[in-house]
C-alpha cells in the first residue's frame, strides 16, 4: 500500500459539502489523500489510511466514480467549516448555450437498442436484465459557475441531500467539482446499523393533485417499474446478507417525491454481525448497485460502455464520508452536473428493461435533469 499523497495541485483543493436538513458537513482543503483505487479496494484503503497515526480531522471525504475499475479521488479534509451563513449569490452569469450529448433521438435509438440485446438475452441467472442509460446536458455560462451557490440553490428542494465534492483534473486545468442533489442513499452505517435507501422506477412530478396522484397510482401497480426496483432490493440485500445478523426490508417499495420527481423507493435497515464491517466497505461492496449500472453488474457495465457516447466520470458513483471508527455516509451521485469554469456537464439515467419504451425514458431523463435545470434558470425544452 503507498503512502498517503501530500496534497498536489491536480485537485480541487477544498469546498466538500454535504447537506440536508438537520444534516451538515463541511470541510475546506487536503490534509492528504487516500491512494486511489478500484472501489472493491476502498475499504481495505480506508483501513489502512486510518491506522496510520496522523494528525488533523478523523474524517475522509470524496467521491467514487461510476466505474468501479476506475480511481477514486477521496481525502482527509485540512478541518471542518461551519455551515456558511446569509444568502449566496447566484450559481452562474447568464447560460448562453445548451446542447444535448447525445440527442434526444441518438439516446432514443441507444435505448431501442439495448431493449433488443434485453430481448434477446437467454434465459438464467447470467443474462443481462436491466442496463441504466444515461444522457448528458452541455452548459455554458458568460462566467464562471459557482459550485457552492449552486448547492444551496439545489437545497432549496427539503428532499434531497445535496454535494458539492472537489474532483481530479489533469496538471494545469481549473479546478473541477461534482454538484447535485441526490434523494438516493447508497449505505449509511452508524455502529452496527446500516440503512439503504435504494430508488428505481420514476416519474416526473407534475404538480397537479389529480393528475400527481393517478400518476403514483400507476407507479406503484407498474410491473415494469416494480421489475426495475425489485433488482435494485435483490442486490442490495444480497450484498449485505453474509455480513448481517438481521436484515429488514419492506415487501413492497413506497413512494418518495423530491420537487421534481417520483421514485419507488426501499428502505433497507440490517445490523451488521462484526463491527468491523466499515462503511467504506458496505459501499465498496454495494457500488455500483442496478438503481445506476444494471443487472447482472459485469454485462450491464459492458453495455452501458458500449451504448453510452460519453464516460460517466463521477456521475452514477457516489459522494460521502467515513471516519476511523467505519461510520459514514455514501449517497448515489445523481442528479449532478461536473461544473468546471464556465461549463456544466449535466447528467441522468433510467432504468432500461425488456419492456421499456424509448420515447418514456427520454421524458424520464429529461424529468429527471430538471432540478440542475431550475436551479440554473434553464427551460425545460422536454428534450
Ligand atoms: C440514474 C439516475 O437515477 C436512478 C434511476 C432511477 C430509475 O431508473 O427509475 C431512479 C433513481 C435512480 O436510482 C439518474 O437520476 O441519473
Amino acid at each position: 500500500m503507498p503512502p498517503a499523497q501530500a496534497a498536489g495541485d491536480d485537485h480541487g483543493t477544498d469546498g466538500f459539502r454535504l447537506s440536508a436538513p438537520g444534516r451538515h458537513l463541511a470541510t475546506e482543503g487536503v490534509q492528504a489523500r487516500l491512494p486511489a483505487g478500484a472501489t472493491s479496494t476502498l475499504g481495505a484503503r480506508v483501513g489502512a489510511f486510518f491506522s496510520a497515526t496522523r494528525s488533523g480531522p478523523d474524517l475522509l471525504v470524496g467521491a467514487l466514480p461510476f466505474d468501479p475499475h476506475h480511481d477514486d479521488a477521496l481525502y482527509q479534509p485540512l478541518q471542518r467549516s461551519a455551515r456558511p451563513a446569509g444568502t449566496q449569490p447566484a450559481p452562474a452569469g447568464r447560460v448562453i448555450a445548451t446542447a444535448e450529448q447525445p440527442s434526444a433521438d441518438d439516446y432514443a435509438s441507444a435505448v431501442g437498442r439495448c431493449i433488443e440485446r434485453l430481448r434477446a438475452a437467454p434465459d438464467g441467472a447470467e443474462a443481462l436484465r436491466k442496463v441504466v442509460l444515461a444522457r448528458g446536458l452541455r452548459v455554458e455560462a458568460d462566467a464562471a459557475i459557482d459550485p457552492h451557490a449552486l448547492a444551496v440553490r439545489l437545497g432549496r428542494d427539503a428532499s434531497v441531500t445535496t454535494y458539492v465534492v472537489p474532483l481530479p483534473v489533469a496538471p494545469g486545468e481549473a479546478p473541477a467539482w461534482l454538484v447535485g442533489a441526490t434523494p438516493e442513499l447508497l449505505v449509511s452505517r452508524r455502529g452496527r446499523e446500516v440503512v439503504s435507501h435504494p430508488l428505481a422506477g420514476s416519474a416526473r412530478r407534475l404538480g397537479d393533485g389529480a393528475a400527481d396522484r393517478a400518476c403514483t397510482d400507476a407507479l406503484l401497480a407498474s410491473a415494469k417499474d416494480l421489475g426495475e426496483h425489485r433488482f435494485v432490493v435483490e442486490a442490495i440485500l444480497d450484498g449485505l446478507a453474509p455480513l448481517c445478523s438481521q436484515l429488514r426490508a419492506p415487501p413492497r417499495p413506497s413512494l418518495l417525491a423530491t420537487e421534481t420527481m417520483w421514485h419507488l423507493a426501499t428502505r433497507i435497515t440490517g445490523t451488521l454481525k462484526n463491527a468491523e464491517t466499515s462503511s467504506a466497505t458496505l459501499a465498496g461492496l454495494l457500488h455500483p448497485t442496478p438503481a445506476v449500472c444494471g443487472t447482472p453488474r459485469l454485462p450491464a457495465l459492458q453495455a452501458i460502455r458500449a451504448l453510452e457516447p460519453f464516460d460517466r466520470g463521477f456521475y452514477a458513483g457516489a459522494v460521502g464520508w467515513t471516519d476511523s471508527s467505519g461510520d459514514g455516509d455514501w449517497y448515489v451521485s445523481i442528479r449532478c452536473a461536473r461544473v468546471q469554469g464556465n461549463a456544466m456537464h449535466l447528467f441522468a439515467g433510467a432504468g432500461i428493461v425488456a419492456d421499456s419504451v424509448p420515447a418514456l425514458e427520454v421524458e424520464e431523463t429529461a424529468a429527471k435533469f430538471m432540478a440542475l435545470r431550475n436551479a440554473l434558470g434553464i427551460d425545460d425544452a422536454r428534450a
